[in-house]
């Protein structure tokens, strides 16, 4: 699968929905209820980060769930990729991008949502096929101001800013013309999941969407 081809992929689910929420989930045991509360929110791309011991099989669960689209967060190797594949990930997201990466994710066949944060990685990207992609840490790498500068220089780039993104600045960075949805970890909180607050965690999502406008 070419960049090009994941980059396609990736412009598809992240037109599903303004917000993708970003999870860090501990136990199997919330994977299904969880991801069930974000799309009856009207959020049905998730992103699952490898960054718990449980997130694997958090993603197996989480694939059996109709109406969601489950990727792989936090994919730093080759071996992770394989893993997120094997899991059921439909696509794969990366805080940066390294060509081990880039090549793993065209051998197994996982669309790629690569992070960038300098103008310089967007163009290496961009190089290899990616037209879409990540900006990462969107906050602290420049915000809004950034990617704006950015939509004139490079307006064949679309992104998907995350990192200290939050429904107060959610809406400005979706009014700009190179972002196609954006990411966050806020519509699914540590004290709601471990309390099972699911309820709370399906009005948090459709705030988002209403936050968005849809
Ligand atoms: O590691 C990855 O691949 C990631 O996706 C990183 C996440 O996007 C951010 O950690 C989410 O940031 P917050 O919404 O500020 O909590």
């Amino acid at each position: 699968m070419t960049p090009a081809e994941q980059s396609a992929a990736a412009a598809k689910i992240c037109a599903l929905a303004p917000v993708v929420p970003v999870l860090i989930v501990e136990n199997t045991a919330d994977a299904k209820p969880l991801a069930s509360a974000l799309v009856a929110g009207g959020l049905p791309a998730l992103e699952v980060t490898l960054r718990t011991p449980a997130a694997l099989d958090v993603i197996r669960a989480m694939a059996e769930v109709e109406g969601g689209v489950v990727g792989a967060g936090t994919l730093l190797t080759p071996a992770d990729v394989k893993a997120a594949k094997a899991a059921g990930a439909k696509f794969g997201v990366s805080p940066g991008a390294t060509q081990a990466l880039i090549d793993a994710c065209a051998e197994y066949e996982l669309p790629l949502l690569p992070g960038a944060a300098t103008a310089s990685e967007v163009m290496f990207l961009l190089e290899q096929g990616f037209t879409v992609q990540k900006f990462f840490p969107a906050e602290y790498a420049g915000g809004v101001p950034l990617l704006s500068a950015w939509s004139s220089p490079l307006p064949q780039v679309k992104f998907c800013p995350t990192g200290g993104v939050s429904p107060s600045n959610a809406v400005k960075y979706l009014s700009l013309p190179n972002v196609i949805c954006v990411g966050g970890s806020w519509v699914a909180p540590k004290s709601a999941v471990a309390s099972g607050n699911w309820a709370e965690i399906t009005r948090l999502a459709a705030d988002a969407r209403l936050i968005a406008g849809v």
